[in-house]
């Protein structure tokens, strides 16, 4: 089973370095939650991990091979999958085209299985399958990202806050979509939350980046009852009683 471990990790983007001797471990088939305040380096950790940064040392350990400073290509094969918060289906094209687009390189009976399965995860993309992709609901709209990315059936997969913008109710509905990812698929994820109470309640592990820098590792629980912390960087107010 992958895990992902980083082992002080230096990176940024071209000199501007934002992220220092970031280390931690998502374990495998758990979901690790990323949290910090604004600009802590967050979508930097998982640009980073997908090759989208400058690393300037230190490693990033996927099934136990270092990865890091591989061009984004190569570690999709490996298993890893990044679903961006932004522009993460192609929204002139309809649903059934991105999913089809997905599918390159497979051979035609996989490819068509595995837009199947993600139909029967998604039953209202089924509903869409005609619709531009721009026309979708936020929601429907992450459904359709997800599932784009479940085609190649990561074992990690790397998320940028997927449920910013979204309804209380669809969050909720997203997050509950992320741990069937775990619990039903075996996939290991990295999380990027805002709302670090809610990803916190559905995470096992938690990683809290303060200025680039790790401030906490542990389980996700302990960090959402931490009595400092979660009140001086997530606006957590700690339960007493
Ligand atoms: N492409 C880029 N080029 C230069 N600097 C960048 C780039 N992207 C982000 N930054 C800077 O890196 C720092 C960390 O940004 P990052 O997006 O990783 O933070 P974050 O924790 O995800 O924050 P947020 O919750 O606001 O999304 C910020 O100061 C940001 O301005």
């Amino acid at each position: 089973m992958p895990s992902l471990e980083l082992r002080k990790l230096n990176a940024g983007y071209g000199k501007l370095q934002i992220l220092f001797d970031v280390s931690f471990t998502a374990p495998p088939e758990k979901i690790t939650v990323i949290v910090g305040p604004n600009g802590s380096g967050k979508s930097t950790t998982l640009k980073t991990i997908f090759g989208l940064t400058t690393i300037y040392s230190g490693e990033i350990l996927f099934d136990g091979k270092n990865i890091a400073g591989l061009p984004p290509h190569k570690i999709a094969k490996m298993g890893i999958a990044y679903v961006p918060q932004t522009d993460n289906v192609f929204a002139k094209l309809t649903v059934r085209e991105n999913l089809v687009m997905a599918t390159y390189g497979l051979d035609e009976s996989s490819a068509q299985d595995r837009v199947e399965e993600v139909l029967e995860m998604f039953p209202i993309l089924r509903e869409r399958l005609d619709q531009k992709a721009g026309t979708l609901s936020g929601g429907e709209r992450q459904m359709l990202a997800i599932g784009i990315a479940l085609i190649r059936r990561p074992k990690l997969m790397l998320f940028d806050e997927p449920t910013a913008a979204l309804a209380p109710k669809i969050a909720i509905e997203i997050l509950d979509i992320i741990a069937r990812l775990r619990d039903e698929y075996k996939i290991t994820v990295l999380l990027v939350e805002q709302n670090a109470k809610k990803a916190l309640e559905y995470g096992d592990r938690a990683v809290l980046l303060v200025g680039g820098r790790v401030a906490f590792e542990g389980e996700a629980e302990e960090l959402l009852h931490h009595p400092d912390l979660a009140r001086m960087y997530l606006g957590l107010v700690a339960e007493t009683g």
